[in-house]
């Protein structure tokens, strides 16, 4: 039986960090065909309606589910209980939602949503202070999900605190591995420039959620070469959906069913849907990791 659940995220459709990015695209029409591409589930964007009835029945119109959502946690910027209190809200909204896993992501000094701000050359880098304050404040978020049998997931990411694998490892050295799970996002891993399958080998008891973002290289280049931002590099293309860009998601799936990887694994390619037509994009995914899984 077919432990990995195949999912897609609407951030294809409608860019949450830049929604003029697909603002003409509906929620209806988003899920709609993320079923047709033949998706089973689907984290939460921006124009997912929050009326729990309402969102269930759309979904289970289409034969959808709720796999997860992005949290921004603020652990470097703001008190603890204001990060706790949203935490709370947002695990209650998910957990109505039957999903079993939390995305978090440290944002209080990240650089991934400042427009003008080089990616490389300007990334955040924790102080030994920084580094207590996050690994103690997701214990405790962690906790907070365990209260609701759910799985806090921290996502590392391009022009965050904990991007690269020395980052990676630091985060889980440093957390609880009963409270703090990984997710594996390849997209981001291979951006940075990062050893992804070796990443995916040493943390794979850690994982509990994955994100298949493919890159275009060259793009990724020219972000490094002309000191652009994160946000210019997505506008720009540098990522793409599996079978698009130039990671080989096969190893990738031979080491997830090597160790009987159990969870959701979500394709998620931000980038202009006016110029790469979702539905298109979802199926050749679709396809492509058919080819490589036999998913
Ligand atoms: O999981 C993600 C959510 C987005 O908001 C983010 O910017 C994207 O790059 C990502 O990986
Ligand atoms: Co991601």
């Amino acid at each position: 039986m077919a432990k990995i659940q195949l999912g897609i995220c609407p951030i294809g459709w409608t860019n949450d960090d830049m929604p003029d990015l697909g603002k003409e695209n509906t929620f209806e029409q988003c899920i709609s065909e993320m079923a047709l591409a033949g998706f089973t589930g689907c984290e939460v964007g921006g124009k997912f309606p929050r009326d729990i009835k309402i969102l269930k029945k759309a979904l289970s119109l289409r034969n959808m589910n709720i796999a997860s959502a992005w949290f921004s946690s603020f652990l470097t910027s703001k008190p603890y209980e204001v990060t706790a209190k949203a935490f709370i809200e947002h695990r209650d909204f998910l957990h109505e939602m039957g999903a079993k896993v939390i995305v978090v992501a440290e944002q209080g000094n990240s650089i991934q949503g400042q427009i003008e701000t080089p990616l490389f050359a300007s990334k955040p880098h924790y102080t030994d202070e920084q580094w207590k304050t996050v690994p103690e404040g997701l214990d405790k978020l962690g906790l907070l999900a365990k209260e609701k049998d759910m799985t806090l997931v921290y996502h590392h990411h391009m022009g965050t605190g904990v991007q690269t694998e020395e980052e990676i490892d630091k985060l889980m050295e440093l957390t609880d591995p009963n409270l703090v799970s990984l997710l594996y996002d390849s997209g981001h891993l291979v951006c940075s420039g990062e050893n992804h399958l070796r990443v995916l080998e040493k943390h794979i008891n850690r994982i509990k959620h994955v994100h298949l973002k493919d890159v275009r290289k060259k793009l990724v280049d020219k972000v490094k070469e002309e000191n652009l931002s994160f946000l210019k590099g997505v506008r720009m293309g540098m990522f793409t959906v599996p079978g698009d860009g130039d990671i080989d998601f096969g190893p990738i799936f031979d080491i997830l069913n090597k160790n009987d990887y159990t969870g959701w694994a979500l394709v998620e390619a931000e980038q202009d849907p006016a110029v790469a037509n979702p539905l298109e994009y979802a199926q050749k995914a679709r396809s492509y990791v058919k080819e490589v899984s036999g998913l």
